[in-house]
């Protein structure tokens, strides 16, 4: 069930955020979606997951048309995301803001498959903690993923999740994260600034850049290209005006 997404264009006002973007990312890959900041990959994960409307262009997951597709079609097409920022129910213990995003993300309540995720994310021991209070920032980051699998995605996005860990809590996650990838068989879209966790993790990099794409390939052929290296140091700017 691919993703398939063409010639998408999103402007806020005058900020031309994406234009003509293309993508197609198979059923079993591993992509790392980088740029520097303001290069548009919130807003790309936005228009995959139906919360910006793009101006031009289209985009479906499947059979699903995430465009023009009704709100509870498109969340229910089987693509799951995490936000930059955290963002738990507060007032809920952990299994409870799972068992909210199954509820809205797969339709249902199914117990086993909650406990399935905290074991796998190592947060058993903290299933009746409150999501506010009592959780590590890597706990926090895990409950994020966890929240995006209840939904029972096959397609997971993953925004800046490993950002703020340091480099062991960074070398974990990541492990599990490509474990996850394995075991569950889950295509995976990673929004990243390190360059290590992209080349280790994914299979292949699409690189943007003033909301294009500028490149795309393997990690290595990517962090190698002259355009990419210049989009970063900011002297690419006037080419892509
Ligand atoms: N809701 C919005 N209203 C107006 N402008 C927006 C909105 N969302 C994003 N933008 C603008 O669109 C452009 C792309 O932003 P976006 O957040 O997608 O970039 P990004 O690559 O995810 O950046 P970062 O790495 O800093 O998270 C930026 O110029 C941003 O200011």
């Amino acid at each position: 069930m691919p993703l398939r997404l063409e010639n998408i264009s999103v402007r806020f006002g005058g900020i031309a955020a994406l234009t003509g973007v293309n993508l197609e990312v198979a059923d079993d890959s591993v992509v790392g979606l980088v740029g520097p900041n303001g290069a548009g990959k919130t807003t790309l994960f936005n228009v995959i997951s139906g919360l910006v409307r793009p101006t031009e262009g289209s985009a479906r997951f499947g059979d699903t048309d995430l465009v023009k597709g009704k709100i509870h079609n498109r969340a229910r097409a089987g693509i799951g995301r995490t936000f930059q920022i955290p963002q738990p129910l507060h007032e809920l213990t952990v299994r409870e803001n799972l068992m909210v995003a199954q509820r809205f993300g797969a339709g249902r309540i199914d117990p086993s498959r909650i406990d399935e995720i905290l074991d796998f994310l190592n947060l058993t021991h903290k299933a009746d903690a409150q999501a506010a209070t009592d959780l590590a920032l890597s706990e926090q980051k895990a409950l994020e993923v966890g929240k995006a699998l209840a939904t029972e995605p096959k397609l997971l996005m993953l925004d800046e999740v490993l950002a703020g860990l340091e480099t062991s809590g960074k070398r974990a996650f990541m492990t599990m994260l490509a474990r996850l990838h394995r075991e569950w068989n889950l295509a995976m879209i990673v929004i990243e600034h390190d360059i290590e966790t992209i080349s280790r993790l994914c299979q292949r990099c699409v690189v943007l850049n003033f909301g294009k794409v500028i490149a795309d390939g393997t990690p290595d052929a990517v962090f190698r290209d002259p355009e990419v290296r210049r989009s970063y140091t900011g002297t690419g700017a006037a080419e892509h005006a």
